[in-house]
């Protein structure tokens, strides 16, 4: 049964019948085949379906990581396909954070410096951001851990720093490919009970690919992809 809805409405994100074609050597693969999905603030989506249904692909597209084929998507009231390269990388820092299934942490960096690392990239630090760091990571429970090279961390605490790195620029919606694959089922819930406290204290939107049916609990919403088409949504 998914968690309690947000207001309906308003609305984040408005993807228009976006298709996706890769060319593998001479063979196009239609990973997307028309999909229509708007995203509400304060959702927490998940994109499920099976091995090669297009995930990843869509989300790439909503993190304005990879551009669609055909269709169009408004994120934030802007209309993406508008944007030039320069103009869709700002919005993408200015908007959006990113939890990846392999956390994709700096190994030779400190937990603090790397959930600084996205405002380092951005230019200087600005008065008060270490703190905010510092905030973070001891509301994700790493207040003991701040000085720590993620090689010395588990799994799960791994990802709590990259949960902490993905909220430092304050992103309207956090997109998350995978984050509980590479977890036991214990960490996967510690993880998935602290984004869904996140979401609810900080009005976070949250969009997730998962194979993995035990966090749809979490889920506000779910929607199922099969061969690139929305097959079902759970509401
Ligand atoms: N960069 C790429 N080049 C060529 N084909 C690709 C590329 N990325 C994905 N595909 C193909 O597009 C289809 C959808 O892939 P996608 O990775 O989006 O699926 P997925 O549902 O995320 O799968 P998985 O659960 O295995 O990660 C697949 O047929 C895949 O082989």
């Amino acid at each position: 049964m998914p968690a309690s809805a947000p207001a309906a409405g308003a609305e984040l994100a408005r993807l228009t019948d976006i298709h996706k074609t890769y060319l593998q050597g001479a063979v196009a693969v239609d990973a997307l085949r028309g999909i229509d999905l708007t995203i509400a603030p304060g959702e927490m989506l998940a994109i499920c379906g099976p091995s090669g249904s297009g995930k990843s692909t869509l989300l790439n597209i909503i993190g304005l990581l990879d551009e669609p084929t055909e269709g169009s998507m408004v994120l934030g009231g802007q209309r993406v396909m508008d944007l030039t390269r320069n103009a869709r990388a700002d919005l993408r820092r200015a908007a959006l954070g990113f939890i990846f299934q392999s956390f994709n942490l700096v190994p030779v960096l400190s937990a603090l410096e790397n959930v600084l690392l996205p405002l380092r990239l951005r230019g200087k630090l600005a008065h008060g951001d270490k703190a905010r760091a510092q905030q973070l990571l001891s509301r994700v429970g790493l207040s003991a851990h701040m000085g720590a090279r993620p090689d010395r961390m588990s799994g799960g605490q791994r990802q709590r720093v990259a949960i902490a790195r993905a909220l430092i620029g304050q992103p309207q919606l956090v997109v998350a490919d995978e984050p509980t694959a590479n977890l036991d089922s214990a960490n996967s819930m510690l993880v998935m009970d602290l984004l869904a406290s996140l979401r609810r204290e900080l009005g976070t939107t949250f969009v997730f690919s998962t194979h993995d049916n035990r966090i749809l609990g979490h889920m506000t919403r779910i929607v199922h992809l099969r061969d690139g088409r929305i097959a079902v949504e759970d509401r």
